[in-house]
């Protein structure tokens, strides 16, 4: 595999927002690491999922918590019929399979990891496992692709410059009411007129981020409600689960939400 992209429907569905395709090929290509900033819900995974497919590379997602550490990502030795094997951790795999690695929330991982992705996303392309004596050098297939959203206000959760500035970076945000609009009538199977009204509705909803929401609503909980309307759901009752709910705890940002709905929907 020369890195060339493979066209056709073996990928999972994906409707680039620009050149987003064309920078992850080269980036591919040159063996350059990459990371994807941007909020939660827009496509960043099923662009990663598209984008392995497309370049005939495995993927290995790993979301990223506040507990995970280097050692869940290279691996260690465990207890297996009596005997202490060591078994390793999905970096690992990916490095040795020549495969793609996507740390999703990477901020939210614990600070030995950053020791690890350093020597593996600069020109060094090694990953040292301590515990085995290996180093492990990249071969030419590997990639490590990340994501954060730096929509979460969290100073302490942020990359430190040393470890942001080995990525190549590309922002998303929510797609275009059109690009929208496509994606959610092939994700669910609704009809274009009531999908076009619900991205009205998430277009307005977007609109209130930083007044009374901290996060806009996400591109997939518009296919949750598409998905739920098109199933059969009331068209009122889906974007109250789908799109208000998930949104926000408080009584009268809901109100002012159902309302705001209430008024586009007529
Ligand atoms: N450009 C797109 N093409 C196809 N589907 C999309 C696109 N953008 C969003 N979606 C839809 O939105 C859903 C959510 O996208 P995805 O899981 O990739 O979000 P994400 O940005 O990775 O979110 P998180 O940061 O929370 O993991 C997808 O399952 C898909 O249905």
């Amino acid at each position: 595999m020369d890195g060339t992209l493979i066209e056709g429907g073996a990928a999972p569905f994906y409707l680039p927002q620009g050149d987003e395709c064309d920078v992850f090929a080269a980036a591919h290509r040159a063996c350059l690491p990459l990371l994807l900033k941007g909020p939660t819900g827009c496509g960043k995974t099923r662009f990663v999922a598209h984008m392995a497919a497309r370049l005939g590379r495995a993927l290995h997602t790993v979301s990223c918590h506040d507990d995970l550490s280097a050692a869940d990502l290279i691996g260690r030795y465990l207890l297996k019929g009596g005997e202490t094997v060591w078994v390793d951790g999905p970096l690992t795999r990916a490095v040795r399979e020549g495969a793609i690695c996507y740390l999703d929330e990477v901020v939210e991982a614990r600070k030995d990891v950053a020791v690890v992705l350093h020597p593996l996303t600069d020109d060094r392309r090694i990953l040292p496992i301590d515990r085995t004596g290996e180093e492990l050098h990249a071969g030419p297939g590997f990639m490590l692709v990340a994501s954060y959203n730096p929509g979460y206000q969290n100073i302490l959760k942020t990359l430190k410059p040393s470890t942001r500035q080995r990525f190549v970076a590309l922002e998303f945000g929510f797609p275009s009411p059109m690009l929208e609009l496509s994606v959610v009538c092939r994700e669910s199977g609704l009809d274009e007129d009531r999908a076009r009204l619900l991205i009205r509705i998430a277009g307005k909803l977007r609109g209130l981020k930083g007044q009374d929401l901290d996060e806009g609503v996400s591109t997939r909980l518009v296919v949750y409600a598409a998905t739920l309307i098109a199933r059969g759901m009331g068209f009122d009752r889906a974007v109250e689960v789908a799109m208000i709910e998930p949104l926000t705890d408080e009584a009268d940002v809901k109100r002012g939400l159902a309302d705001l709905v209430a008024a586009l929907a007529g």
